[in-house]
């Protein structure tokens, strides 16, 4: 598990560690670490043209203690602050004693950029004098960002405004919650993690890999049946959207469960396809409701509400939610929105959700009582009591293709029925049904079936890959 801390936290842990330990020694750590992986960069350090963009702050130090480390290996390191008159003391002292030299602008040439402007005490967007810094970037240089990618909000991934793209970020300590979220993920590019000896406690997000995956992934026992296995009821689909059904029943086909049962108008569609899909009402151990159901339909989607079991709710089943009705079921609901229909759950903007995924999925969760899974560039689940965020972290733009969604609620559904929580079954699905959407897609444009077909592969990946860690791994970052 890749575990994500608050500033709060970080902070707290960072003075308890300092207390122990002599003044600036926390410092010396980051910088070593963070010359380390500059060095590995470059290759040759001896003669390499290093920039540092310098914050009036800590993370500017670390900056200028690891320009330090490279200046006495050689290498030609150019600081350049935001403001002269505030420059971490200590770090500029040993850059000049190394050999380095302080510039009032960025030079036009770098073999590397370092981005010390601001790290965990960074607010907002960048203020105009650090921005026009990164502005002057020279083109191609790659940036190693310090800590975080200034700019962006280390607890919640937001960016307002100007931030910078890094190809690789040095962070300290822990994985701040900002580096796994977009839009400030996909700022982050390669992360590597700097350990320097903080005890930390609960983590506020987390996210799964290979192993965490593996463990969950169900599997049947010697003296299983189908019904043991769970069966998972699928309602969706409408004249309209046959297609939706079809693509729901294909994704829960995939998801452990030992039976789909399709209740709905889309029969045909689903048999012509899937002949192993059971017809009809009948007991299931989890529903999915909603995907392709058209309007007109919230009586089935309270009959499926009304069945004491875990329940999926997606797409058009979202309408209209009852927060009361959802607090008073006895089993587990899952809601799996995208950040429109979020935005309608909560009464706001498509894009004030996309802003601010964390606390979006955060407050529905809390709001209706339910587990919450918010798709998009960074997938988001999370728990109505709080708890750590989980952050999916495989997945491709190619997935967002018409129909990619239903085949996640049908996944999810199957898992939810072949008895996984549901802050696990919206999880490990984000999970498979990103990786398989990777497989699918290798680079080329691709269609919801293929998700579906490719999922089997991506679950067989994760089984064998934490078996005998033969599988092609499935992380970003
Ligand atoms: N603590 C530790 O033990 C360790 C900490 N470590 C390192 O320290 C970093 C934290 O250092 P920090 O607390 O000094 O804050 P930092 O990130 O440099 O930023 C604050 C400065 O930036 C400014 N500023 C703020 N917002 C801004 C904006 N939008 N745009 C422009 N400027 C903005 C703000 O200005 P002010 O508001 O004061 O005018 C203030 O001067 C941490 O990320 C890690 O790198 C490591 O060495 C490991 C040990
Ligand atoms: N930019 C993106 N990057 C990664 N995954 C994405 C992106 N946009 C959408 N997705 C994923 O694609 C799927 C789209 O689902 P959804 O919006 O419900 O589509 P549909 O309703 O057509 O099925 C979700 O799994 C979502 O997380
Ligand atoms: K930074």
């Amino acid at each position: 598990m890749r575990t994500a801390y608050s500033v709060e936290t970080v902070r707290a842990a960072e003075r308890e560690l300092m207390a122990r330990l002599p003044e600036g020694a926390l410092m010396q750590r980051a910088a070593a670490g963070l010359a380390a992986v500059c060095a590995g960069l470059l290759g040759r350090v001896y003669g390499a043209r290093v920039v540092l963009l310098v914050g009036p702050g800590d993370n500017g130090g670390d900056a200028l203690y690891a320009g330090a480390r490279l200046a006495r290996r050689g290498a030609g390191v150019t600081a350049v602050p935001v403001d002269p008159e505030r420059v971490h003391e200590g770090g500029l002292r040993a850059l000049l004693a190394a050999g380095g030299r302080l510039a009032g602008a960025v030079p036009g040439r770098a073999d590397l950029v370092v981005d010390g402007l601001v790290g965990i005490g960074g607010r907002g967007g960048l203020r105009p004098a650090a921005a026009a810094l990164v502005e002057r970037i020279p083109a191609g240089a790659p940036v190693v960002a310090v800590d975080l990618p200034s700019g962006v909000d280390a607890d919640t991934g937001e960016v307002a405004g100007a931030a910078v793209h890094a190809d690789v970020t040095v962070t300290f300590g822990a994985y701040k919650p900002g580096l796994l979220i977009d839009p400030g993920a996909s700022r982050t590019g390669a992360l590597r993690l700097v350990d320097i000896g903080l005890s930390l406690p609960d983590p506020d997000a987390e996210a799964l890999q290979h192993a965490d995956v593996a463990e969950l992934l169900p599997a049947p026992a010697a003296e299983s049946d189908k019904y043991r296995r769970g069966v998972v009821g699928v309602l969706a689909g409408s004249a309209q959207y046959p297609g939706a059904a079809v693509l729901a029943v294909a994704g829960a086909l995939r998801g452990g469960a030992g039976a789909v049962r399709y209740v709905g108008p889309a029969a045909d569609a689903v048999l012509a396809r899937y002949p192993e899909t059971l017809i009809g009402r009948g007991r299931v151990q989890a529903w999915v409701v909603g995907p392709g159901l058209g309007e007109g339909r919230a009586a089935e989607v309270a009959e499926a509400l009304a069945d004491p079991v875990p329940v999926l709710v997606d797409a058009d089943g979202l309408r209209g939610l009852d927060p009361q009705v959802l607090r008073a079921r006895p089993a587990e609901t899952l809601l799996t929105p995208h950040a429109g229909e979020a935005a309608a759950l909560l009464g706001t903007s498509r894009e004030a959700v996309e802003a601010a995924r964390l606390s979006s999925v955060r407050t529905l969760a809390a709001r209706y009582g339910a587990t919450a899974l918010l798709k998009g560039s960074t997938t988001l689940v999370a728990h109505p009591a709080g708890g750590p965020v989980r952050v999916n972290p495989t997945g491709t733009a190619w997935l967002a293709t018409a129909g990619s969604g239903d085949v996640l609620s049908g996944l999810a559904g199957s898992l939810l029925a072949s008895g996984l929580a549901a802050v696990d079954a919206a999880s490990v699905a984000a999970y498979v049904h990103g990786l398989a959407g990777r497989r699918a897609a290798a680079g080329a444009p691709l269609h919801a079936q293929q998700i579906a077909q490719f999922l089997p592969e991506a679950w067989r990946d994760i089984r064998e890959e934490a078996r005998y860690g033969t599988g092609r791994g499935g992380h970003r970052a």
